[in-house]
């Protein structure tokens, strides 16, 4: 029988609707109605460890679910189930992937629609990632979100949309397995990576999002204190000509300038020799992060930083593909 260990976070999964159609967190989390019979082959230990929406989350909070996996290990768990808010699901989920890695499966799962809601996805989700914790194929994969029926990787999954049950989407790749009638099947794997130890989350690394017309407002940047920026650029990774003068004072300075693309599909690549183009912006030094979002790519650089990676090392972990 495996072990797992299930950690509560909060989040809609944890919530209720009043009557006035507010949502809000419950006293008791409604996931202990789990039916049994379905859990036979699993031991489960649940704790709450946060109870909060996840637009509270932050990386100190990520750290401390990250801690309390590594003691798992020691205790004996297999896998890990992690029941959070939609909203950062995906942040969460990715950077337990950059620091824990392989070392067993760990399966976040969420709910669009509270508790007490007619068509309430979260105990069948729940239920879901139970399931997919459970199975042997999941060994190896690293962090996997199981929402409505698929499994995606940590690495590439966001949500898509702010209501529907099927807001959880693997833009250019697609899901690696979904939950059938008849049990839980892997369709891909992903080439994996390796993953930075990292015992404390410091730095202050902002996002900003490229755009027609777009003035010299990273200038900001350049008399401001910040640890590092990641920069939503146009197309594989362009900018309009009027950031350069700033992106070259940031360089100087020595900030790390991660750059990802603003479209939904496809990986970032320096092809473009204008001024401003993503060819003359990587020969300055600016990292291109690939397939990943901003809000992932500022996790990676945060991770990076603060396992002290410099020059080449912190190159070659924000750029791999
Ligand atoms: N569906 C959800 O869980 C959204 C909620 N605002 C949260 O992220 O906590």
């Amino acid at each position: 029988m495996k072990k797992i260990l299930i950690l509560h976070t909060g989040g809609t999964i944890a919530m209720s609707q009043d009557e006035s159609g507010g949502v809000s967190t419950t006293q008791t989390n409604p996931l202990m109605d789990l039916p049994s019979g379905t859990l036979d082959a699993a031991e489960l230990v649940v704790e709450d460890i946060l109870n909060v929406p996840s637009p509270h989350i932050t990386p100190e909070h990520m750290l401390l679910i990250k801690q309390r996996i590594e003691h798992a290990l020691t205790e004996g768990f297999q896998a890990v189930v992690i029941t959070h808010g939609t909203d950062t699901l995906e942040e969460t989920a990715y950077f337990l992937d950059i620091t824990i890695g392989d070392k067993l499966p760990i399966v976040l799962t969420g709910a669009m629609r509270s508790s007490n809601e007619i068509g309430a996805d979260g105990l069948y989700n729940y239920q879901s990632a139970i399931k997919v914790a459970l199975a042997d194929e999941a060994i190896g994969k690293g962090t996997l979100v199981v929402m409505n029926d698929e499994i995606h990787t940590a690495r590439f999954v966001t949500k898509t949309h702010t209501t529907n049950v099927a807001t959880f989407r693997t833009p250019t790749f697609g899901p690696i397995g979904l939950i059938a009638k008849g049990g839980v099947r892997f369709y891909q794997e992903l080439i994996r990576h390796d993953s930075l130890p990292v015992d404390q989350v410091d730095g202050l690394i902002p996002i900003i999002k490229a755009y027609a017309g777009m003035g010299d407002t990273l200038e900001l940047f350049t008399h401001t204190k910040i640890d590092g920026i990641v920069i939503e650029a146009l197309g594989a990774g362009n900018l309009p000509p009027k950031t350069v003068p700033s992106i070259d004072k940031l360089i100087e300075k020595n900030i790390p300038i991660v750059l990802v693309s603003r479209c939904f599909n496809g990986v970032t690549s320096g092809v473009y020799d204008y001024e401003g183009g993503g060819r003359q912006l990587q020969r300055k030094g600016v990292m291109f992060c690939d397939g990943i979002n901003s809000q992932k790519a500022r996790l990676k650089l945060l991770v990076a930083l603060n396992a002290s990676l410099g020059g080449h090392e912190l190159y070659d972990f924000i750029t791999q593909s």
